[in-house]
């Protein structure tokens, strides 16, 4: 799954003969349920990628493919019993959420343990709820001091781990009590930074969700203090360190604005590109303590196993009736379609851009009863908000959508994945795919279609290698 160019910036601060400096390797924690680590081996082997040839220092791998069962699998309640309140698991049993998915069955018990983790697991499979459990056990919602930042890549992605972290941390109602709720900022790109300063300056709210510009900006002005947090998250930790303008500001929180000492550190995504690297750097950048651990969930296989994923060749001049005869016959109850971004040559040459050619295209062509609806980062915040919760309220949609909604993007009623055009690479592959299949311990297939020219075909088995799936040619009448 290693891209060689992906961690771009993490390898400069890994010399060619730092091997020999690796720290022993770490065992497993102990006192855990022997329930909850059945499956777990703690290993010093190389693992998935062959890029990837660090020493390992703590890893907790699942290497099977077999995931818990709704009936095997412990509860969220036994494994939170007398670390997080009351309240909040009768939150989470109201919401649905009775049985702990794999990478919360293993992750838990390490960050109540105190340990930092890096959260290594399939899309879809519960790694928000993990992180916010392990916030909601260790925050006191009384004290107003910023105890926990969670920081995402996007708005979207943020206003939705905001909204669940609110309905989680929400007052409860007891004995007509009504106790001080916790409250929770997002702190986004595109907010309202004026009204966040009040709040910040009046009364510091208990979490944190932030995207990593706004909040840097509040912490060079001192708006923004964080002596008393806990907890930090990295959502998307590997986008985060992949994205050129974001980095600078990523090293500074985790180095110079807070200390990996006084807090407990997770990050969190469904790709690690040379993940046992990325530990090594982690502990040597101080980004987390030196018993740090990499708990990777599924690891033979990145991708959940109920997606079925196909592609079909054509012509470029063919594509928009190949997917409209894909959608006829596929009937999907809902379903997102990625399509690339625009290039600066075609920008200056003063072309519409590819989703809003595919827009009209659609618009006049398709004739079912999805709503079609677009989001891309050209449109501005609050037709990307206004985008979203229409698709969330209403469900029966054709998303047309740019790689904004790739990472995190939680949209369970998505029943298949177009590819119109080929993601840049298998990391975007796997993130786009993941947008479906969200539905966890649910035996319902869905499906990933690429359309590709034949001069891509190569690629998408190369993608195929390193994501370790198969993917089937089928042939569209059009
Ligand atoms: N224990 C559980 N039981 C049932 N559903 C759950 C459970 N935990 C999480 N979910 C649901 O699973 C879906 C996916 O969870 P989440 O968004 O946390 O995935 P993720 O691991 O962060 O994925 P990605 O890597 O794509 O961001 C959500 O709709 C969430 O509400």
């Amino acid at each position: 799954m290693a891209s060689t160019s992906a961690y771009r910036h993490l390898q400069f601060v890994f010399s060619s003969n730092s091997a020999a400096r690796y720290p022993p390797f770490i065992t497993q924690s102990k006192n855990l349920n022997p329930r909850l680590s059945s499956g777990v081996n703690f290993i010093n082997r190389p693992l998935c990628s062959t890029s990837d040839s660090m020493p390992v220092q703590a890893v907790i791998d699942n290497p099977s493919d077999v995931t818990v069962t709704e009936e095997s699998a412990l509860t969220l309640r036994e494994i939170c019993h007398g670390h997080v309140p009351e309240h909040v698991l009768r939150r989470i049993e109201e919401v649905g959420f009775r049985v702990a998915t794999d990478v919360q069955q293993q992750g838990l018990p390490l960050l109540f343990s105190g340990r930092d983790c890096i959260l290594h697991a399939q899309t879809g499979s519960g790694k928000t709820l993990t992180y916010l459990l392990l916030i909601l056990s260790l925050i006191n919602p009384q004290r107003s001091a910023v105890q926990a930042l969670i920081v995402v890549p996007t708005r979207e992605l943020g206003m939705q781990v905001t909204k669940v972290a609110r309905m989680l941390a929400a007052s409860p109602v007891d004995n007509e009590l009504v106790q001080k709720s916790c409250s929770v900022m997002a702190l986004l790109d595109g907010g309202m930074l004026k009204r966040h300063k009040t709040w910040l300056k009046a009364e510091p709210p208990v979490i944190v969700v932030a995207t990593i510009a706004s909040v840097c900006q509040m912490l060079e002005k001192r708006i923004l203090k964080l002596e008393s947090m806990q907890v930090l998250v990295i959502d998307e930790v590997d986008f985060m360190f992949n994205a050129s303008k974001q980095v600078s500001y990523l090293r500074k929180l985790l180095t110079t604005y807070s200390s990996c000492s006084n807090r407990q550190t997770v990050f969190a995504s469904a790709s690690i590109p040379q993940h046992r690297r990325f530990l090594h750097d982690c502990i040597q950048q101080k980004w987390t303590k030196s018993d740090a651990v990499h708990v990777h969930v599924n690891s033979i296989a990145p991708m959940p196993s109920c997606l079925q994923h196909r592609f079909v060749i054509c012509s470029k001049s063919r594509r928009h009736q190949t997917l409209l005869s894909l959608i006829q016959s596929d009937t999907p109850e809902s379903a997102i379609i990625f399509v690339g971004e625009q290039s600066e040559k075609s920008k200056k040459a003063g072309n519409a851009p590819p989703t809003t050619l595919l827009i009209n295209f659609l618009e006049t062509s398709y004739e079912g009863c999805l709503d079609i609806v677009l989001l891309e980062e050209d449109m501005n915040f609050n037709s990307r908000a206004a985008s979203l919760s229409e698709v969330r309220k209403r469900g029966g949609y054709l998303l047309i959508a740019t790689d904004i909604a790739a990472r995190g993007v939680d949209l369970p009623e998505t029943t298949h994945i177009y590819n119109f055009d080929l993601p840049r690479a298998a990391v975007d592959y796997l993130h786009r795919a993941g947008r479906t299949g969200r539905k966890p311990f649910s035996d319902k297939k869905c499906t990933v279609t690429t359309i590709i020219s034949s001069e891509e075909q190569f690629v998408m088995e190369r993608y195929e290698n390193e994501l370790m799936f198969n993917c089937e040619m089928i042939t569209v009448q059009v």
